[in-house]
């Protein structure tokens, strides 16, 4: 642990305790995409008080970074031929996110096939070997992952693919069970991520255990906002 820096560790964990995290991304076919764009949104998320920002690819971290003194956890999603595996999937990417100034980052820790067929073990072995300070976020999908994780040493699990695997449970809400028997391990900090639209979904996760919430597309996501508007407004629940 030395080598990792213990107390920044310390600091950068604790900083995030019960608080929001803004997870500000927007892919190329979204209306927001931009790096700009995503940084003025970080800016928004930290005057209402997130206590970090979760961010996809070096530009936009980069971009969020010029612009806000929260901690960034980067990822980066990249889609290899043949590999079901996208957030931050080899050591490129690691590389890059590191480079443009991400404070943890996040990867898939899923058992999804990865670029190459590598393993997640030899995946982490290198990020570690190479980037020994590196503070890593496991995104994982079942319980089994998030455990496995906690083993080879996450210094945080997030439950973000809960729900995009193949065989993990398609649900409207939070994953509030996974988070709740993750938390239950009490042996890395655990992220509820996924599925958050509301205050009280974050204070369900917190009760459940959740060291902090991760909310996106509820905050940063207007289009979608917007659909679950009018998706109310045509079935008539504004009546
Ligand atoms: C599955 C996947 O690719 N999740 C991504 C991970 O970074 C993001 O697209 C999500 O917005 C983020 O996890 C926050 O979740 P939600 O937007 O549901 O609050």
């Amino acid at each position: 642990m030395a080598e990792r820096g213990v107390p920044r560790l310390h600091s950068l964990i604790a900083g995030l305790r019960n608080g929001l995290i803004v997870s500000c991304q927007a892919l190329e076919n979204e209306p927001l995409y931009g790096s700009g764009t995503m940084a003025l949104m970080a800016s928004a998320a930290e005057e209402g008080g997130a206590v970090a920002i979760r961010a996809n690819t070096p530009q936009d971290i980069r971009a969020i970074k010029r612009k806000t003194s929260l901690p960034v956890i980067g990822l980066y999603k990249v889609r290899y031929p043949g590999s079901e595996a996208f957030i931050t999937p080899t050591i490129r990417e690691v590389r890059e996110i590191r480079e443009a100034g991400a404070d943890l980052i996040a990867i898939d820790a899923t058992r999804q096939i990865r670029p190459d067929g590598e393993s997640l073990e030899a995946f982490v072995a290198e990020i570690r070997l190479r980037f020994p300070d590196v503070v890593l976020v496991a995104d994982v999908s079942t319980f089994e992952e998030g455990a496995a994780a906690m083993e080879w040493g996450a210094e945080a699990v997030s439950t973000t693919l809960s729900g995009y695997t193949s065989y993990s449970p398609r649900q409207e809400h939070p994953d509030v069970e996974l988070v709740s028997r993750l938390a239950a391990l009490r042996h890395a900090p655990v992220l509820a991520e996924g599925r958050i639209w509301s205050p009280e979904q974050c204070q369900i996760c917190l009760d459940a255990g959740a060291h902090a919430v991760v909310v996106g597309t509820a905050i940063t996501r207007p289009q979608e906002i917007t659909r679950r508007f009018v998706k109310s407004i045509r079935a008539g629940c504004g009546k």
